[in-house]
């Protein structure tokens, strides 16, 4: 079955209301970039979320960075997974490094947040990768698979299959330093072949894998030509409408 390419932004903590605006309506005027057979979204800051959703071209969806896996309650700071998604939220990342790391997200916590965004009829994308010592101690592999069986713990086949999972080596992040699309590949196959073996053979067919770290309009293409690589997961390039554009431009040539 053929997977729906997913070029997915994460604005981290950038971007002010007048700048989202100003991104939305840049990339408006560059809308003939976006492919028809391509999904397109942002994970912006919440207070930009409203802007973004009324201003961006239909075909680019909205995305979340966070949640709070409970249903409502005396946890300040904190939002609701029903908030983001009546909304009109898709997408909301779980697990990203900076939240792990930051943050001091747990396995566990971050298998919550995955349960309470599907239950809410929202797409999780669950972001795992090793960092540099890992890498270089060569547990990329190990990491990666304790990350993903326990980040998606519970969850039903074809919950599964809807689910995005990125992968994002640590020491990649806005660093430059890119994997290289081929162990990339090794690493998306390694997570597919995983879900086939631990949790269902139709659903490893059916989900989606990003690759996340260093992706650039002059790069992404080599990723998605990998066959187990689906989309990307960007931060730095999709600050900007031209580059986001420009990556949109290079998957729609590389289709
Ligand atoms: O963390 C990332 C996306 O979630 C990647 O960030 P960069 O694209 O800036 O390396």
């Amino acid at each position: 079955m053929a997977r729906t390419p997913l070029l997915m932004g994460n604005w981290k903590m950038y971007k002010t209301v007048a700048q989202a605006r100003a991104f939305a309506e840049a990339l408006g005027q560059q809308s003939s970039a976006l492919h028809g057979g391509v999904e397109y979204a942002i994970c912006a800051p919440f207070t930009t979320l409203h802007v973004l959703r009324v201003m961006l071209p239909a075909q680019v969806k909205i995305g979340a960075q966070n949640v709070y896996p409970q249903k409502e309650g005396a946890y300040t700071g904190e939002i609701a997974p029903m908030m983001l998604a009546e909304f009109g939220t898709q997408y909301v990342l779980a697990g990203h490094s900076e939240r792990r790391t930051l943050f001091g997200e747990s396995d566990q916590m971050i298998n919550h947040k995955v349960r309470a965004i599907v239950e809410n009829d929202m797409v999780p994308v669950l972001c795992v990768g090793e960092n540099l010592s890992q890498k270089e101690s060569g547990q990329t592999q190990a990491i990666v698979a304790g990350q993903v069986v326990q980040g998606l713990a519970g969850l039903s086949a074809s919950d599964v299959a809807r689910a995005v999972i990125a992968y994002e080596p640590v020491w990649a992040i806005g660093s430059g330093k890119t994997a290289t699309a081929e162990d990339a590949e090794v690493v998306a196959k390694e997570i597919r072949n995983l879900i086939a073996e631990q949790i269902d053979a139709s659903a490893a067919v059916s989900v989606r894998i990003l690759y996340g770290g260093s992706v650039k309009p002059n790069n992404i293409a080599s990723f998605l030509q990998q066959p187990n690589i689906d989309g990307a997961l960007v931060g730095g390039a999709s600050l900007e409408a031209s580059s986001f554009a420009d990556m949109a431009s290079a998957i729609g040539g590389a289709l």
